[in-house]
């Protein structure tokens, strides 16, 4: 009797454990159909986080308390920048154009700093205005010099445009999810440098989309030729072979002012387009990648969904978002409409 009972409470223990089960994965196809994820790809400094902070302000901002903890690294970035610059010069044996200039360039060495001081400042000044150093700015740095006296002042809060410019390679994975159209978007940002990619494959699970990012501007350097290469390999891995890739050309503000004085024909001898036209340069580049979506047994184009973008102009996000979160929803719910 006691072994009949035994056995019939074990019966009713599967049964029970199979409802719980079964209710369990009821939950878990809630919880993947209510949510989609997307990774943002590329190489290092194309613009994911830029775009990734568009996203979180487009879908509630930045308080100020969040936008004063940036004040300390939009101050080491300067700071690191005088160093880079410095150290450029000394190597490169090109001395301050006013010889007065040296005791403030020797200021600047690398050293960890949490906050430019009274003397920073000044010798900043002092080299701002020296010919030589003049020529040796980049893009995000030469943002932040033209604002360094409100940057500078004691009640200095981050405005969104100065958190947009910064130049900080992720290191790691981040994770930045939103609510709309009754889906739950999860935005993954990964580092694009080298040493950061083997991190990818922590986030490759249950992916609905990816948004590839690549740098426009950068066609004069061989990091043009490695992110088409990458963008390659990303179209025709096999754990990507159902997701919706789309492909953001980034950058378009610095293609049209590089493509005056830098010609493309340089880099690229294949291009026939007109010189100095952004347009053509704009056509060009994104045929390198469009010719990447090519399916190598078949010939047939894998869908991309490409567009040309500016991640520092959040009107321009805003209206290309808006595009993109239809073709992630509807694709999202072809996916899951069998579950
Ligand atoms: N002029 C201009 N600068 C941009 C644009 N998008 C991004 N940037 C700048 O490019 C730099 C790099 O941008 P990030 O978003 O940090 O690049 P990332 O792809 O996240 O780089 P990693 O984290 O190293 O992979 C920053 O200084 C941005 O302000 C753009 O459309 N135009
Ligand atoms: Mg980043």
């Amino acid at each position: 009797m006691d072994r009949m009972g035994d056995s019939f409470s074990t019966v009713e223990e599967h049964i029970a454990i199979n409802k719980k089960i079964n209710q369990l994965l009821k939950e878990d196809k809630k919880v993947i159909q209510s949510q989609c994820k997307i990774l943002l790809l590329g190489t290092g400094d194309s613009g994911k986080s830029t775009f990734l902070k568009q996203l979180r302000m487009i879908h509630g901002g930045f308080s100020e308390e969040q936008r004063r903890l940036y004040a300390k690294v939009i101050h080491q970035e300067i700071f690191k920048a005088m160093s880079r610059i410095m150290s450029g010069m000394r190597v490169e044996n090109s001395p301050c154009a006013n010889p007065k200039n040296k005791i403030y360039s020797q200021m600047f060495n690398y050293q960890h700093i949490d906050k430019l001081n009274e003397k920073h400042i000044r010798a900043i000044h002092h080299l701002l205005a020296d010919e030589a150093f003049k020529h040796c700015t980049e893009d995000s740095e030469k943002y932040f010099f033209k604002n360094l006296d409100r940057i500078t002042t004691e009640d200095y809060i981050p405005s969104f445009q100065d958190i947009l410019h910064i130049q900080s390679p992720t290191t790691g994975i981040f994770e930045y999810s939103f609510e709309a159209q009754n889906i739950t978007f999860r935005f993954f940002d990964v580092g694009g440098k080298k040493s950061e990619r083997r991190k990818w494959i922590h986030c490759f699970e249950n992916v609905s989309a990816i948004i590839y990012i690549a740098s426009l501007s950068e066609y004069d350097e061989n990091r043009m030729r490695e992110s088409v290469a990458l963008f390659d390999t990303v179209v025709h891995f096999p754990f990507f072979a159902e997701c919706k890739i789309i492909l953001f050309l980034n950058k378009t503000d610095k293609l049209t002012e590089k493509i005056q004085s830098s010609d493309l024909k340089t880099y690229f001898p294949e291009f026939e387009g007109r010189r100095q036209n952004a347009q053509d340069a704009m056509l060009f580049i994104r045929k390198l990648y469009q010719d990447k979506a090519l399916c190598q047994e078949t010939n047939i184009p894998r869908n991309v969904f490409c567009q040309y973008i500016c991640a520092i102009n959040t009107t321009n996000v805003i209206e290309l978002f808006n595009d993109v979160k239809d073709i992630i929803c509807e694709q999202h719910l072809k996916e899951y409409k069998t579950l």
